[in-house]
């Protein structure tokens, strides 16, 4: 089993203060999305920062690709060029007078040359969305965009792993909806994100895997439904059970649905009231999902299409999409968890549209594709080719991929 971060019986101190770190141990795999939660003061900053080296444990061993963490000041620069983090506060972490600066700062120091600065700082503004904000000083954004100059700042050095301090904090429920977002494309990019957090809300849907931490202490690491599933542990943390996993558990007491059948999302928790009902909750003829990706369109043509089609949902998967509506002035629906929420369209007879770009277009179908296998619908995904012909009887979503 491959591990990008270990934890081997780690302890820290602040001088002068109490214990902050008290004999930690475990350990994460590439690719994983880590969500670290637990009360104020438990520990969770002082642990993210270890990851890159910027907290040294006073016992125990750090250790990131399975090797212990080296403190001198080449080891920690080859280290934070892997493990990229994002401080709770942009404030603290934007320095320089314009955000190209800022974003630049990471590369320079790591000694690229100039055009690869330029190339860096350039994909890492696209890839936020900033692109144009360049010259702009970092102190006139507001909160979401500076955050996310911050992110573009890590992104420049291309990092394996993204280390978030409470990403969403000081966010309103859009801008922490569009940051969990760019966290899942950070993931779906390759990307091992680790996020801490006390929002159990958000961590609930959003992780693999849930480290409780209290006191200093690991109260409980395991898949999200078992960590927060467990009253006692959330109770002890100071976090709520998440409204989803709480619904269900009320619903297993009564004997409606089976105990061990947890919903991570609102089709999940559709799909087992369809269980509840015996019978599937489905329009008799569920509505299709259109998929565009906007890498391969022409933006006005989308806008054409759209007004041609009124009373369509539609949904933006990533920043480029996103970008897109709002080039075309288009009104988006589901910015986040898009591909559930058109789903539920569907399957309530309604058609919509979701704007992808090339590296998350394929993950609509497959999704689509596994949420209709278990639940034995058919739901059709119809790609920009294929969007200006009425759908075929009984086309199944491979002949559609092939198109
Ligand atoms: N710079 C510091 N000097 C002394 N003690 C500190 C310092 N930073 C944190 N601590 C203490 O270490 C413990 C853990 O703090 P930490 O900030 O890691 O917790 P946290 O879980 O991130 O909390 P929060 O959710 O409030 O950010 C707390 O008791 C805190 O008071």
């Amino acid at each position: 089993m491959s591990i990008i971060i270990e934890a081997r019986d780690i302890r820290y101190r602040y001088p002068g203060s109490r214990e902050a770190i008290r004999g930690i141990s475990f350990h994460i795999r590439p690719g994983e999305k880590i969500a670290l939660v637990g009360p104020n003061g438990a520990g969770k900053s002082t642990l993210l920062q270890m990851f890159n080296g910027m907290i040294r444990p006073d016992a125990g061993t750090m250790l990131f690709d399975n090797e212990p963490i080296r403190y001198d000041t080449r080891s920690l620069r080859q280290l934070r060029r892997r493990v990229g983090y994002v401080l709770q506060n942009s404030d603290r972490q934007i320095i320089a007078p314009t955000v190209y600066q800022d974003v630049a700062f990471g590369p320079a120091n790591l000694g690229f040359d100039e055009p690869a600065i330029r190339r860096a700082v350039a994909l890492a503004l696209q890839y936020v969305g900033l692109e144009g904000f360049e010259r702009r000083p970092p102190h006139q954004l507001s909160g979401g965009e500076k955050k996310r100059v911050a992110i573009a700042g890590v992104l420049a050095m291309d990092p394996d792993v993204l280390v978030f301090d409470e990403p969403t904090s000081g966010l309103d429920p859009a801008g922490s909806e569009d940051l969990m977002e760019l966290l899942d494309e950070l993931h779906h990019d390759g990307k091992t994100v680790i996020i801490s957090t006390h929002d159990v809300e958000l961590a609930y849907p959003w992780a693999d895997r849930a480290i409780l931490l209290l006191d200093g202490r690991i109260l409980k690491e395991d898949v999200p439904d078992v960590a927060f599933g467990n009253t006692e542990y959330v109770r002890r943390a100071h976090l709520s059970v998440p409204t989803l996993l709480e619904l269900s558990q009320e619903l297993g007491r009564r004997g409606f649905v089976q105990p061990d059948h947890k919903p991570r999302s609102v089709l999940d928790m559709v799909y087992i009231l369809e269980h509840i009902h015996h019978e599937a909750c489905v329009h008799p003829t569920p509505g299709t999902i259109s998929v565009c990706n906007v890498d391969e369109v022409e933006t006005s043509s989308i806008a054409a299409w759209v007004n041609d089609h009124p009373g369509l949902a539609i949904g933006a998967m990533g920043t480029r999409a996103k970008q897109c509506a709002t080039l075309e002035d288009l009104t988006l629906e589901f910015t986040y968890g898009v591909i559930d929420k058109c789903i539920l369209r569907a399957l309530s007879g309604q058609d919509s549209l979701i704007l992808t770009s090339s590296s998350m277009a394929g993950r609509v179908v497959t999704r689509v594709e596994a949420y209709c296998w278990e639940s034995r619908t058919t739901i059709t995904v119809l790609p920009w080719s294929m969007m200006n012909q009425a759908p075929k009887e009984g086309l199944t979503n491979e002949e559609v991929k092939e198109g």
